[in-house]
């Protein structure tokens, strides 16, 4: 594999950020855009975002919830700086917001919650949202296909090409279109879509697919340490935070994978081809999580699109762990997505 695809799933180096101070930290990579897009990829700013914060928290203090929004869209030419604000430390929980620029312009902003560990002998209600059967089997081939071999089928084919190309420009670049081919096979994510992934002629409030990431992420937890607010100091906090030795990169992954393939399938909540908008933008993005996310397994995600209206549309994703069934975050998100006319889309299509 050559070096260039290589780096392509080299998250650790994606995302990773040099300390201008204690709270400030500079990114070492340009924030490259996603394929098909001018702007920064929206998850590369949750996810370094939450890394940032990280860095400003003790080990036992684990993100709970991410509430964040695109303010500009990123130039993926500058580095971006991120200056995390504490605004308050508590025995159970820390806020922090997180504020990121590029020349002198702030682009992006999130608050995230962080809870202490704890240990289970109090904790008075427990339940998680299952999906029975689930635990532990690999997704169905006969529903389930890898992104890469199902885009070069069912779009990258010359008769369904020519329906695309006369969607958008995109399509009629040979070039971008081994780009898309190479985000799949050699980026951060893996997919499993369904088979109607790209052009759906069912109906269905939901769409469900699997997705894990490619890089390994330690899930070895260190051992819980009782740090107190009165030992809440930088020198508790580690230097580096990495894929390799903090099971809370599990968190960072997460995010970053969150923003990815989630405003995009949209159309296929009403029978349109996927890449079929005009312009498209993602405004917000919220994260609850449930639990550690397991990254490099299979996490079998449900979207659905509760609301679109005046070019603003809301995707709703649930991720499960596919070992356990159980649910471990649940992400929201409301995009500037517009397209032109169903009809014309139908008719160009
Ligand atoms: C084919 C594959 C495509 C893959 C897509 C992957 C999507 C992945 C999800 C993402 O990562 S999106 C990245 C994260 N989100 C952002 O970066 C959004 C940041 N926020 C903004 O850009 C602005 O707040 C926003 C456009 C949402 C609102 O802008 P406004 O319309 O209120 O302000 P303004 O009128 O100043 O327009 C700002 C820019 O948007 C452009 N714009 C707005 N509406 C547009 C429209 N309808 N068509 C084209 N351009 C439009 C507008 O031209 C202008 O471009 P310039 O900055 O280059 O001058």
């Amino acid at each position: 594999m050559s070096a260039s695809k290589m780096a392509m799933s080299n998250l650790e180096k994606i995302l990773e950020l040099t300390p201008l101070s204690p709270t400030s930290f500079v990114t070492r990579c340009l924030p490259a855009a996603p394929v098909g897009s001018k702007g920064t990829f929206g998850g590369t700013l949750v996810s370094q975002s939450l890394l940032a914060s990280l860095y400003t928290v003790p080990s036992n203090f684990f993100p709970t919830s991410l509430h964040s929004y695109f303010i500009k869209g990123g130039d993926p030419r500058a580095k971006i700086t991120y200056h995390v604000q504490n605004l308050r430390n508590g025995r159970n929980f820390i806020h922090k917001q997180v504020s990121a620029y590029q020349h002198d312009k702030l682009i992006f902003t999130s608050m995230i919650l962080f809870a202490v560990k704890r240990s289970m002998e109090h904790d008075s209600l427990q339940h998680w949202e299952t999906i029975a059967g689930l635990e532990g089997k690999q997704p169905d081939p006969h529903r389930y296909e890898e992104a890469s071999s199902l885009f070069q089928k069912e779009v990258l084919s010359p008769q369904k090409l020519s329906r695309y190309a006369a969607l958008s420009d995109r399509f009629q670049d040979a070039a971008s279109m081994s780009k898309y081919v190479d985000a799949f096979q050699y980026g951060v994510m893996e997919y499993l879509f369904p088979k109607d992934m790209f052009y759906s002629a069912r109906h269905t409030d939901e769409l469900d697919y699997f997705v894990k990431v490619r890089p390994h992420v330690t899930t070895v937890e260190h051992a819980a340490d009782e740090s107190s607010l009165s030992k809440h100091h930088p020198y508790r906090i580690p230097k580096s935070i990495t894929p390799e030795n903090d099971a809370r990169y599990n968190y960072v992954a997460f995010a970053y994978l969150s923003d990815s393939y989630l405003l995009l399938t949209i159309p296929y909540f009403h029978n349109l081809p996927l890449y079929c908008h005009s312009f498209s933008v993602s405004l917000d993005h919220t994260i609850y999580f449930h639990q550690l996310p397991h990254v490099n397994s299979w996490i079998h995600l449900k979207i659905s699109n509760p609301r679109s209206h005046w070019d603003k549309h809301l995707v709703q994703g649930k991720y499960f762990d596919t070992q356990s069934g159980r649910i471990m975050a649940s992400v929201s998100q409301e995009g500037y997505v517009v397209y032109g006319s169903e009809r014309d889309i139908r008719a160009k299509f």
